[in-house]
């Protein structure tokens, strides 16, 4: 056997920020916050074929049709793909009045500029600046102090405010980011921050956006949280910045990071659809959106047909989004196992009764209706899955409501074919094992051909059918209190088939005058076997014929 090394030895353990009096563990998110989308900049510069001009203006539109309102289109300086990109957008005037677009550039001369001449002629966008701020950077990359660090922001400050002089036609809004933010001294980040509005003079009315990365998540939320508090706590004249949140969710918890954020007090929120970007990726907007969705605070974006999105960002990123990702995974509002069906099943019937709008389904946190999701695949059916399942399916897909034992007597039948299957029941192999454990497909023993009623003097009722038998057909009568009593009569003076009947149900397969009607009954036989027989015809009262023709058949 061989010894995990100890991890202590290579890695450190993050150190706690001093925030004695957090405000953030109590606050709550009450509404919605900026959001920019990064998936055309910080998503598409992770893919591994980059998107051209025909894949970005696609995303595009869709960031558009979901009520994006500040959309990182690109890097415009990375080469001709890109601001070509961007000048079609301004040329060919696809940009939205109320929609600002943004670009990312290095802090440096030539990159900046290249950035700006992308943009020349649009009438509103935001130019967005980093560079990165944390020792690792600081000695590693750069090989610099933080007086020549903080003398890279201060530079690209400075050819932004000469820029902006150049273009006046255009509103400008300046994003800083101090990236590796979250690695950083806060002090330091503060430092710098600080330096670059000096420079840009922001004011409430307009201010700068600060845009605080978790670069390589490297803590847990909580850490990022007391960062966020902190800053905006110590960052003189906070009220002329809009603090932005920008997680990677290298940790797996990028989203809490950036929701936490939000309660430690940032105004907005910078990710990507279903969470691409950089390595483990962005924060994921639809699950910041749709979180905040389920707790009844509107998101501002519309994921209302989850589906398309989902076709356009995978077509576009070249990425699948997985089968388990929050709100948008194929399998999310799906169970396969047999409690949380029973309990999903009985979360939809009280919801049906209770008849309000408040959503409360065990399992399902959120209304798959509410993505544009129908209610087909919340239940599936494997050998993990119990009778409510197969009930749900079955009733799903033939309208049949089968009755409380009747579910567990087909649970049998099922669970074996899922056994020797092994593999996920479909619908049709659902109604297949169902036609032939009750015996629904001819040719049978006994069938009805044709069969009439009537009643007597003394009250009690005349069964008369005509009845196939192996092929051959009999008439056949008995007399009985009420229909079944006297098909019961009948089956045993005709053909000595005896059968005591322990329930019996039926119900309309649909609303409409045409609807089929289903009929079941329990019926015990003289040596103890519990059979149970199913009708199905346009007609109630010949579906509790046939009902009792398919127990026959099982009797016989
Ligand atoms: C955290 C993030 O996501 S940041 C965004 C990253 N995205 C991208 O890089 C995608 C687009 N990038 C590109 O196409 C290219 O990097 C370009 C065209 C912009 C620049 O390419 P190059 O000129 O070859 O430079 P390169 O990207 O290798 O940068 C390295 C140099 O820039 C410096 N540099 C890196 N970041 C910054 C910055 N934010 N501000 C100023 N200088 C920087 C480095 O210190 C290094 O300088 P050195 O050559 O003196 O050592
Ligand atoms: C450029 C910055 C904002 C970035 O993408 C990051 O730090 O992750
Ligand atoms: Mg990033």
């Amino acid at each position: 056997m061989t010894m995990l090394k100890d991890p202590s030895v290579k890695y450190r353990p993050f150190p706690q920020i001093d925030l004695p009096n957090r405000q953030w563990p109590s606050n709550t998110i009450t509404k919605a916050p900026r959001w920019l989308s990064t998936d055309l900049r910080d998503g598409n510069q992770a893919l591994i074929d980059p998107m051209g001009a025909e894949k970005k203006t696609r995303f595009f539109d869709l960031l558009v049709k979901v009520g994006l309102k500040e959309i990182e289109v690109g890097f415009p300086s990375a080469g001709a793909t890109e601001y070509d990109f961007i000048r079609g957008l301004v040329d060919g005037e696809r940009i939205p009045e109320d929609v600002l677009v943004q670009v990312l550039t290095q802090s440096r001369q030539d990159l900046i500029e290249t950035s700006f001449k992308s943009l020349a002629g649009v009438h509103e966008a935001i130019v967005h600046v980093y560079n990165a701020v944390s020792p690792l950077w600081r000695n590693v990359v750069f090989g610099m102090d933080r007086a020549q660090i903080r003398g890279i922001a201060e530079n690209g400050a400075k050819i932004i405010r000469d820029q902006i002089a150049m273009y006046p036609q255009t509103k400008w809004h300046v994003e800083y980011s101090p990236e590796t933010f979250s690695t950083a001294e806060l002090d330091f980040s503060i430092e710098c921050c600080e330096a670059v509005m000096e420079i840009l003079q922001p004011t409430p009315e307009h201010p700068i956006i600060l845009n605080l990365p978790a670069t390589v998540e490297a803590a847990t939320p909580n850490i990022y949280a007391d960062q966020i508090e902190y800053f905006c706590n110590n960052l003189p004249n906070r009220a002329s910045a809009v603090i932005s949140l920008h997680t990677h969710n290298d940790r797996g918890t990028g989203v809490a990071a950036a929701e936490l954020g939000l309660m430690a007090g940032a105004d907005r929120v910078e990710g990507c659809l279903f969470g691409n970007g950089e390595r483990t990726g962005n924060c994921c907007l639809v699950t910041v959106a749709m979180n905040m969705y389920t707790q009844g605070v509107s998101p501002e974006l519309d994921f209302s047909n989850i589906d398309d999105v989902i076709q356009t960002v995978e077509y576009c990123n070249q990425l699948k989004v997985p089968e388990r990702h929050p709100y948008g995974g194929e399998l999310v509002f799906t169970a396969f196992s047999g409690s949380h069906q029973d309990a999903i099943k009985k979360g939809f019937a009280a919801q049906e009764s209770r008849n309000d709008e408040l959503w409360a389904v065990p399992y399902l946190p959120i209304d798959p209706a509410d993505l544009g999701r129908d209610y087909e695949a919340v239940i599936r059916v494997n050998s993990q899955s119990g009778k409510g399942g197969f009930a749900w399916v079955i009733e799903q897909d033939q309208g049949l409501k089968l009755p409380k034992r009747m579910q567990a007597h087909f649970s049998k039948h099922v669970q074996q074919l899922a056994d020797e299957l092994g593999r996920e029941l479909q619908a049709g192999d659902i109604w297949d094992v169902f036609r032939k454990a009750y015996r629904l497909d001819e040719p049978q023993r006994f069938h009805l051909i044709d069969w009439d009623e009537a009643r007597s003097a003394d009250g009690t009722r005349v069964f008369a059918g005509k009845i196939g038998v192996d092929g051959k057909e009999q008439s056949v009568s008995g007399r009985g209190k009420g229909l079944i009593s006297s098909i019961v009569a009948t089956l045993d003076e005709g053909f000595g088939v005896k059968l005591d009947v322990r329930d019996y149900a039926e119900h309309s397969m649909g609303k409409d005058s045409n609807a089929k009607a289903a009929s079941y009954v329990e019926c015990v036989t003289p040596d103890g076997r519990v059979i149970w027989g199913v009708g199905i015809d346009e007609d109630v009262a010949t579906a509790s014929v046939r009902a009792l023709l398919s127990a026959a058949n099982a009797a016989a």
